[in-house]
């Protein structure tokens, strides 16, 4: 039995994320293969620990239907907080001591960067976001109207699907939110 892999896919195989699809995909570099299924040899209960860890949400609700109740939308954000935030703490820094100001100019740079098409929102999100769903591409999941601050449920609702906020100004943080659905 090969050596056992953190995704509990076979040595060479890693789990990429489609944006068009929003979906993983099964990808191997060297064999310059990629498939929706996971490959033979794949143990399929460590696996689903490790998609539901970093890839939850990711993929929408398949066979009920996926979509959302009528009036609740989806989407990502990234967040980057500074002092002045309400929890000036996150999972990269436990204190957080940047300016809003270099905040901004932060998160200009990660704007400037998704626009150019270098970067996916989700993508960086994973690394640069302040927020705990990092770990999940930066996705909030289905939410409605009255469930986030104010200013963010402005921007959010105003998107279309796909599209990209500019700087949202909260009591968290600055952000910037992907509708995805
Ligand atoms: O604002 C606060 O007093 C503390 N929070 C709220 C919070 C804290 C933990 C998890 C979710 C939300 C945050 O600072 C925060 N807000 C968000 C947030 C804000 C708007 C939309 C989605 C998430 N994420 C975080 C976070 O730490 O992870």
């Amino acid at each position: 039995m090969a050596e056992p892999t953190e995704t509990g896919l076979p040595p060479g195989w890693e789990v990429r994320h489609s944006n068009s699809k929003n979906l993983p995909y099964y990808f191997n570099p060297a064999e310059k293969n990629s498939r929706w299924e996971p490959p033979a040899g794949t143990d399929v209960e460590k696996l689903k620990v490790y998609m539901a860890r970093y890839h939850s949400g990711s993929a929408p609700a398949v066979g009920a239907g996926g979509g959302a109740e009528a009036g609740k939308i989806r989407a990502a954000h990234l967040l980057v907080k500074h002092a002045q935030s309400r929890r000036p703490s996150s999972w990269r820094e436990a204190v957080i001591t940047r300016t809003k100001e270099e905040a901004r100019e932060i998160i200009q740079r990660h704007e400037e960067s998704i626009r150019s098409g270098k970067v996916t929102l989700g993508d960086l999100a994973v690394t640069e976001s302040d927020c705990s769903s990092a770990r999940k591409r930066g996705d909030l999941g289905y939410f409605g109207k009255g469930d986030m601050q104010k200013e963010f449920e402005d921007a959010a609702f105003a998107l279309q699907p796909g599209e990209i906020s500019g700087i949202v100004d909260t009591a968290s943080g600055l952000h910037l939110i992907q509708r995805l659905e």
